[in-house]
């Protein structure tokens, strides 16, 4: 830990600004690996099914049990964070991350018995880890940046962060002979798992260094989750909170879903499905830095997320209801090697678009719009309360999903099971919207907090 204390701090030099990219690097490289692991599950979905008989109910509960432990731990994590540091509050949880994703390739294979209970159980582990880590990595730039280049520092983070999902959902074409069955691709999950370590000890090594040599400050107020918040925040902040929770409740579990909707009920091959699916991160790398830059050149940061949520509703009934009966020819890029693979229907292309461009459009303005709308000495206690209730409605969602799914006995045999499925989830996009809407409604009154101008208004209370 950085010892703020030290006589000397006051003599050293601050860090250069190249030491201060490259503590971003690390961190960022941990969280490519973190993202990897928690979506290389999904390719996976088909080949469990066939092996073990998984129902989808079983799956959706695969999210929950990671939602569930992230519940528990996130309410202790942010103090646990404070007593320990973030060097080494990310090493253990990057230990305890790379422990699950080791369990989720292996412990299957050990209890064939009982390999959804094993499953359940890896996912626990990872869940643990998973998501304090993700908070420690934002305190880490929120350390290292304040003042500086925050925003587009966050934006990098999440963007390599979000390439770990995009390796992963590309991994059934990337990686084709690793799917002969279900438990290679979670080994190179788990190799994954153990690089997020690595790079987390790297990160832990730079302050460590850092603390030797350079004048940085001790790690201030964390993610922690204070309960008494839950009454004080004003309406805006809870529009705000609706909105999360209603969107990554919509496009997490449609992530967890999507490779078996995408070859079930679209017909598509694993590794059409996996391209499909891979557009999302894909175009969410892409558009966020962009998404960020105009909300800081426009404002209108209410209306932005109100077009996002909008965004958010359609596709799913367009996946349902739409046939072109056009598909594409294989569409690759210099450097990046193949895009979409043949036969790729062209409908689904642009509904899967649509949803990228959400994924975005949302989280590149509504994470930073919590700034404007609590004071800045809350904004850990804000997000942890955030990301808390985001837990709640992404695994209760996860878990009906699946059930919806089985009820109506959704399957390659029985494509039309899906369409309640999908209708479920552009409900839920649709409550988005509607938080949105309220969220522009009171940004345009008397208590607006500035959102909707370049720069803050009222300064939140
Ligand atoms: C920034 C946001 N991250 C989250 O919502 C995390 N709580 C969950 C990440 C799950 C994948 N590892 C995002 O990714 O948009």
């Amino acid at each position: 830990m950085i010892d703020a204390a030290a006589p000397d701090l006051a003599a050293r030099p601050a860090p250069p600004t190249a030491y201060r990219w490259l503590v971003l690097v690390a961190c960022s490289l941990a969280m490519f690996g973190n993202y990897y692991v928690f979506d290389a599950l999904y390719p996976v979905t088909p080949l469990l099914e066939k092996a073990f008989g998984f129902t989808g109910e079983q799956i959706g509960k695969l999210d929950t049990a990671y939602n569930v432990a992230a519940l528990l731990t996130l309410i202790a994590g942010g103090v646990l964070i404070d007593r320990l540091g973030t060097a080494r509050s990310a090493v253990l949880f990057g230990a305890v991350g790379a422990l699950g994703s080791v369990l989720i390739g292996v412990l299957p294979a050990l209890v064939p018995s009982a390999p959804w209970a094993a499953m359940m159980g890896g996912r626990f582990v990872l869940g643990v880890g998973s998501e304090l880590f993700i908070v420690a990595a934002t305190t880490v730039v929120g350390r290292w940046f304040k003042g500086k280049e925050i925003s587009f520092a966050l934006a990098l983070q999440l963007l390599i962060a979000r390439l770990g999902s995009y390796a992963a959902d590309k991994s059934p074409s990337a990686a084709g002979g690793l799917f002969t069955s279900w438990q290679p691709p979670l080994l190179l999950a788990a190799g994954l798992g153990v690089a997020w370590l690595v790079f987390a000890i790297v990160y832990a090594a730079l302050e460590a260094r850092a603390a030797r040599r350079y004048a940085v400050a001790r790690a201030g107020a964390t993610d922690k989750l204070v309960l008494a918040d839950l009454v004080n925040f004003d309406t805006s902040y809870w529009w705000v909170v609706g909105l999360c929770v209603a969107f990554y409740s919509t496009i997490f579990p449609f992530r967890t879903f999507a490779n078996l909707y995408l070859t079930q009920a679209r017909g598509v091959s694993d590794a059409v499905a996996g391209d499909l699916k891979s557009v999302l991160p894909m175009l969410s790398m892409i558009g966020m830095p962009l998404f960020g830059l105009l909300a800081d050149r426009i404002g209108k940061r209410a209306l932005l997320m109100a077009a996002g949520s909008a965004l958010l509703v359609p596709p799913f009934l367009l996946l349902t209801y739409w046939r072109t009966g056009v598909t594409l020819p294989r569409i690759g890029l210099p450097f990046i090697g193949t895009v979409l693979s043949a036969g790729a229907p062209l409908d689904g292309v642009v509904a899967m678009a649509m949803l990228g461009l959400a994924f975005a459009l949302v989280p590149a303005v509504l994470w930073p719009a919590v700034t404007y709308l609590v004071p800045e000495q809350r904004l850990g206690s804000a997000y942890a309360l955030m990301t808390f209730c985001q837990q709640i409605g992404w695994g209760a969602m996860s878990w009906g999903m699946g059930l919806v799914k089985d009820v109506a006995h959704a399957g390659a045999d029985h494509p039309a099971g899906w369409t309640p499925v999908m209708w479920m989830l552009a409900a839920l996009a649709s409550v988005g919207f509607v938080f949105s809407f309220l969220l522009w409604k009171s940004e345009r009154g008397a208590r607006a907090h500035g959102l909707e101008s370049v720069t803050p208004g009222r300064q939140a209370a």
